[in-house]
């Protein structure tokens, strides 16, 4: 598992902590997004990338899908860290369809994590932005509620973390074979 590079973009920490837990995993060098050019990431041989999901985004996202042509040949992974649950891979199909073309979707092998939420650390637009999903999922007739739903209002507000360092192995052991 040489020549890796483990990319991340992380407004809160989530996905940072899980950049870490891959490049000690892996040896591979570890680069916040805004370090690296596509120059020295077209050096690597397998590059994994890491993104917070807002509002169904991959953030800085761009650095993969902007420069796919020089990057598809190499090994590709991305994970997306939000907090949604993580236990149908059909609930992030959307995502993946939204952001990547179907060849980029071929090349590209996606792994989907959880992180955290602390309210009181939110920046304004963000407070606001989850004021809002809490007033539409509000007005949901209680039977239409999905466990996400449930769970988002009743940590609404608090500090919430699904951090876990061991499911980050399906990655680790899709990189060995
Ligand atoms: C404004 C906002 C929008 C969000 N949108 C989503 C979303 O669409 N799907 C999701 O699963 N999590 C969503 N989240 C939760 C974040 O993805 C979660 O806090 C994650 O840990 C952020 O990663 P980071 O800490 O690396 O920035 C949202 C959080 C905020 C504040």
């Amino acid at each position: 598992m040489n020549n890796i590079a483990i990319v991340y973009k992380s407004k809160y920490g989530s996905t940072k902590k899980y950049a870490q837990w891959i490049a000690e995993e892996t040896k591979g060098d570890l680069f916040e997004c805004s370090e690296i050019d596509i120059n020295k990431l077209r050096t690597y041989d397998t590059i994994i990338y890491g993104g917070g999901l807002y509002a169904s985004g991959i953030a800085g996202i761009s650095i993969i899908t902007k420069n796919f042509e020089v990057l598809k040949d190499k090994e590709i992974i991305v994970f997306t860290v939000g907090l949604a649950s993580t236990d149908r891979e059909e609930v992030f199909i959307p995502i993946t369809e939204k952001w990547f073309s179907q060849e980029m979707r071929e090349n590209i092998k996606f792994f989907h994590l959880r992180g955290s939420i602390d309210y009181k650390k939110l920046g304004i637009i963000h407070k606001s932005m989850m004021a809002m999903l809490k007033t539409v999922i509000s007005r949901k007739d209680s039977n239409e509620l999905s466990d996400d739903d449930k769970e988002l209002l009743s940590t609404y507000g608090k500090k919430v973390d699904f951090t876990e360092k061991n499911t980050i192995t399906p990655l680790l052991l899709f990189l060995k074979n």
